[in-house]
């Protein structure tokens, strides 16, 4: 087996907190040294490498002299700005000796879910690339709310995949992989070489985080791969505190656990709406226009939909829900959701009756949609 990070062109590479802080002890400025250097490397070998770090608010709270994790969403928030001006002073002096430019970008999940300001983060990133700069991403902590966030960097690493259209989202964490079972409870636990992004079994494996630093644990960086594999991108766990872990993977030494994505590429626009991680709102749809979306490939009309949930505007993109509550498809509706409430039931030849007006005859086209 080799690494698929040999043929990558494009790659993000995302560095856990703990690895970033040394468990919470401070930046650990030689570890942060030593993946600026094999960056340069990779970037020598032609490769553009997109940079997703955390370790904002661990940073934060040491130079804040905290030694517990503060549960007022404020002070976490004040942590991460202490933090994160520590973590981009390493990255760039560590880049720099190398003669590598660097660049912050601050994303929430409202960034993204914005078609515009989703294009606008997408043109910056890929003109920042062109530049030869190394773009070094992390979530906008200070002013995330639960609505907004990513919840963790894991998540964001693969959006980030899927944004830029990488090949490769390479996670470096403290364990050399992904084992059969949290490695720190079960010492029978054994390391995972390959497997198939989307395979189910690898969600039972993966256990919570193991240290007080990490947010997201093993499962976060399982669902992360299956959500980047959607994209196209395969994903490579493996141990930042490796020798040389970044140009062995180029070398094509497999490294850690490799993710494969083995689903076709969905086009941009529709993975846009898969990433979606918060919706406006849903409609229920009855068995027969279940069928028409899922099976035929045809557009979402009013006649199809059961009820309407939540409160969306036209243009937002929501979910369809068949009868049984599982989530079929998403997509950009035409209609908000009090005209949806009151034409749904009916056919469209009797929407310009019922609103005074007809702006399309479907409430999602099928150009708009995408199957989940
Ligand atoms: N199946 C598993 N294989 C490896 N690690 C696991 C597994 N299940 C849970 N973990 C835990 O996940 C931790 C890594 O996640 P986390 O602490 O969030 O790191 P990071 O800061 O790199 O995101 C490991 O230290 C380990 O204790
Ligand atoms: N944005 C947060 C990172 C949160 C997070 O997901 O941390 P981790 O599980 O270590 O990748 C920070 O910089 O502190």
């Amino acid at each position: 087996m080799r690494s698929v990070v040999e043929n990558a062109k494009r790659l993000v590479v995302k560095v856990g907190s703990s690895l970033v802080t040394d468990d919470g002890r401070g930046l650990d400025r030689a570890a942060i040294g030593r993946w600026a250097a094999q960056i340069a490397a990779l970037r020598r070998s032609g490769k553009d490498v997109v940079l997703v770090s955390s370790g904002a608010i661990a940073e934060g709270m040491q130079r804040l002299g905290w030694t517990q994790r503060p549960r007022e969403i404020h002070e976490l928030q004040a942590a991460a700005a202490v933090g994160q001006m520590g973590l981009v002073q390493v990255y760039e002096s560590c880049f720099a000796a190398h003669d590598i430019r660097t660049a912050q970008i601050l994303l929430t999940h409202a960034d993204l879910a914005d078609r515009e300001r989703y294009l606008n983060a997408r043109s910056t990133l890929t003109t920042l690339l062109r530049l030869g700069v190394v773009p070094i991403i992390n979530e906008n902590d200070t002013v995330v709310t639960d609505e907004i966030r990513f919840g963790d960097n894991d998540t964001l690493g693969a959006l980030v995949a899927n944004l830029i259209e990488g090949d490769v989202l390479v996670i470096l964490t403290d364990q050399t992989g992904l084992y059969t079972a949290d490695p720190r409870k079960d010492a029978h636990a054994t390391l995972v070489r390959e497997a198939d992004a989307g395979d189910p079994a690898l969600e039972a494996m993966a256990g919570g985080t193991g240290s007080h630093i990490g947010r997201g644990g093993m499962l976060t960086k399982i669902l992360a791969a299956k959500r980047a594999a959607h994209g196209g991108a395969t994903t490579v766990i493996a141990s930042g505190r490796e020798p040389d872990v970044l140009p062995r993977l180029a070398a094509g030494e497999a490294v850690g656990t490799q993710l494969v994505a083995r689903t076709a590429r969905l086009a941009a626009r529709k993975q846009w709406m898969a990433d979606h991680l918060q919706l406006r709102g849903h409609v229920v749809i009855d068995a027969g226009a279940c069928r028409k979306l899922v099976e035929e490939g045809k557009s979402l009309l009013p006649i199809g939909v059961v009820s309407v949930q939540g409160s969306f505007g036209r243009g937002d993109v929501i979910a369809c829900i068949d009868e049984q509550g599982r989530e079929l498809a998403r997509g950009i509706t035409h209609y908000s959701s009090q005209e949806a409430q009151r034409i749904l039931r009916h056919p469209s030849q009797e929407i310009e009756a019922l609103l005074g007006y007809m702006l399309e005859p479907e409430l999602i086209h099928r150009d708009n949609l995408v199957v989940v």
